[in-house]
This record gives structure tokens, C-alpha cells and sequence, in this order.
């Protein structure tokens, strides 16, 4: 399972693993109790690159199973045709230790950081949201795509990327309508939903451009010095986090901006904190080991079934 061709093909609807990833987070903010063991992920700069490579090892006690994911990611590469972001997924059988499979992480990178934000969405959205907000057009920007207009029924979907020729090749190569425009803040305007997925290392959206009542996934900015969100949108929203933890220490939008945090995602899957919808919400997301877990656990499961 080393090729992402292969391991694309056992994701034949993006929404096989909503479920599984509910459960997890669900179980991830549950404690001890809830069996998953997930320390923070190490992250080593390569400074002389712009580089990063992180260790994100996890188990979980439900699923019985065990994984690391080894990922790169590198801001500013010269070379096009190297992805920002590559990854491999190590399942190990959790009785022995032994080395069961090594998959290619791209594609569950992708896919599953998709469907958490998408769960996010299901919780956090408004009661009306017609009009869908990407900001970016990467890697990123396609798996959130897919799995936003495959769950949910936007009337429009407005996207921007710092090159508006990349944003024009990725409306072009999508399977429904992607309105390109000139300016994030053109974009964002009258948006109910906003995905920030890019590569910034300052902010790319403005507290004064969002719409009273929209939710906004912010997925990029994975750096304690990186933003992609201003202050003021940081400060007026009530905010939800993958894991408190990791956004203290990792999200330069949660760190900088000195926003407090409001829950989990797994505290409001799990119904002890409530999905405050009718305010202006933001679900910042750094990519937990634990969604690579049961993401991995799916591919492998499906894969041996079908040899
Ligand atoms: N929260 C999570 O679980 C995960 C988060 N990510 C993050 O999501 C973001 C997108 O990842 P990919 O789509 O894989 O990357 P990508 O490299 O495929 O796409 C990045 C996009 O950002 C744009 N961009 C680059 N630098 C920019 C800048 N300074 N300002 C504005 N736009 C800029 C590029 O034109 C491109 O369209 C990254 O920040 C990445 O680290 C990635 C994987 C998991
Ligand atoms: O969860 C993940 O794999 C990552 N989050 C930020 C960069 C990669």
C-alpha cells in the first residue's frame, strides 16, 4: 500500500470515515477513559529548507490498533512538481509489535483532515449556509472539496489562492461549480462557511470581512510563529480546537492571538459541550495521529478483505 493510487481506492465515499473519526475524537477527549494515547507530535525543523519532519505516533484501545505517521512538509519549494506535504503510515500489530503495513500517508493526510473539518461543519455551521469559502487551491483545497459538496448542499462555492491561475486550474479540474475570485476578501464576503487551507505564514482572513454567524475551518498555519487568521476573528469567535494541547503549543492563530479555547471537537461529538452555532465559530485544526490511526486501520482492513 505504498502508492496513493492504491490506497485512494479504499475511500469509495469520503463518509465511511465520518463515523470512525467521530469515535475517535470522541474517545481521544474522553481521557484515559476513552483508550487513546496520542502524545504530542515531535516536530524537527529543517531550517536550511524551510522544512519540517513530524513523528505522530498513536494507539487506540477500541480500533486495537497501532500506528506512526512520518510527515514532511516544506514552506516555499522551489520545485513544483515535489508535493508541500508527504507522508507514510507504519500499522503495527498492537499484540507484538510486529511491522503489518506501510501506506501511503498523502492521500490519508488529505482525506481525513477533509472529513474532521467536515464533522466540524456538521456541528458548527449555521442554520443556513449557502454559500461555501475556500481559501487556497493545494492539496488540501481538493479533499475539502470533495467531501463539502459530496455532505453538504452549497449554492456556490467562492475560492481564492494567491495565484489566480492555480485557482483557476483547480476550478476547472473539479467536479461542480467553483467560482474563482480576485481577492480573499472577495471570497470570504457573505460566505457561511470559509476553509482556510493554505501555506501562509500570516494572516490570510480578516475578523471584519467574516459574515456575523459563519464557521470558518482553520486548518493551515501548523507553526507556534505561523497565522493564518487575524486577531480580531480569533477573538470574536468562540473557538474549538482538535486537541487543546497541541493548539497551545503548535497554532501560532491560537498562541498569538490569546483566544481562549472553548472545547474540543470530541467534547461536542461526545455532547459535554455544546455546538454554539448561531455565533461566529472557528475550528482550528492541527491533524491529530489518532484520525491517521483509524483512517489507516480502514484502508488496511478494506485492502485485505479484497486479498
Ligand atoms: N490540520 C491538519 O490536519 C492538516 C493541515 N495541513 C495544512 O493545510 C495547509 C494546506 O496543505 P496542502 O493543501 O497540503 O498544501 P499545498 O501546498 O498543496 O497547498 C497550499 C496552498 O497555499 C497556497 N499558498 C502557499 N503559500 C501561501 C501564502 N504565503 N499565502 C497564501 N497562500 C499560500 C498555495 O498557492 C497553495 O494553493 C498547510 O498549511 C498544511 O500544513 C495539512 C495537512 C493536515
Ligand atoms: O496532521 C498532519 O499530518 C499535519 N498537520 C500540519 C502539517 C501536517
Amino acid at each position: 500500500l505504498g502508492e496513493g493510487s492504491k490506497v485512494e481506492k479504499h475511500f469509495p465515499s469520503a463518509s465511511l470515515l465520518i463515523p470512525p473519526l467521530e469515535t475517535a475524537l470522541a474517545n481521544f477527549s474522553s481521557g484515559p477513559e476513552g483508550g487513546v494515547v496520542q502524545p504530542l507530535r515531535t516536530v524537527v525543523p529543517v531550517e536550511k529548507y524551510n522544512g519540517f519532519l513530524g513523528v505522530m505516533p498513536a494507539y487506540s484501545a477500541v480500533d486495537d490498533a497501532l500506528t506512526t505517521k512520518l510527515v514532511t512538509f516544506y514552506e516555499n519549494m522551489k520545485d513544483t512538481s515535489v508535493p508541500s506535504h508527504q507522508a507514510t503510515v507504519f500499522l503495527f500489530d498492537p499484540r507484538n509489535g510486529t511491522l503489518k503495513a506501510v501506506i501511503d500517508g498523502t492521500v490519508i493526510t488529505a482525506k481525513r483532515t477533509a472529513a474532521v473539518s467536515a464533522i466540524a461543519t456538521k456541528f458548527l455551521k449555521p442554520a443556513v449556509a449557502d454559500v461555501l469559502c475556500i481559501l487556497g487551491a493545494g492539496v488540501q483545497a481538493h479533499s475539502h472539496y470533495e467531501i463539502f459538496t459530496e455532505l453538504f448542499s452549497f449554492k456556490e462555492v467562492k475560492i481564492w489562492n494567491r495565484s489566480r491561475e492555480k485557482a483557476e486550474t483547480f476550478a476547472q479540474s473539479v467536479k461542480g461549480p467553483a467560482q474563482v475570485c480576485s481577492s480573499a476578501q472577495e471570497a470570504v464576503t457573505g460566505a457561511d462557511v470559509i476553509i482556510t487551507v493554505t501555506m501562509a505564514t500570516t494572516p490570510i482572513l480578516f475578523g471584519s470581512w467574516v459574515k456575523s454567524g459563519a464557521h470558518i475551518n482553520a486548518v493551515g498555519a501548523s507553526r507556534p510563529d505561523w497565522r493564518e487568521l487575524d486577531d480580531d476573528v480569533m477573538r470574536n469567535s468562540v473557538l474549538y480546537v482538535d486537541s487543546r494541547e497541541a493548539a497551545l503549543t503548535e497554532s501560532g492563530d491560537v498562541i498569538l492571538s490569546g483566544a481562549e479555547i472553548f472545547a474540543e471537537l470530541g467534547e461536542v461529538v461526545k455532547g459535554t459541550k455544546p455546538a454554539l452555532s448561531e455565533k461566529t465559530t472557528v475550528f482550528k485544526s492541527l491533524g491529530m495521529a489518532i484520525e491517521d490511526t483509524v483512517a489507516a486501520k480502514l484502508v488496511f482492513d478494506s485492502w485485505s478483505s479484497s486479498n
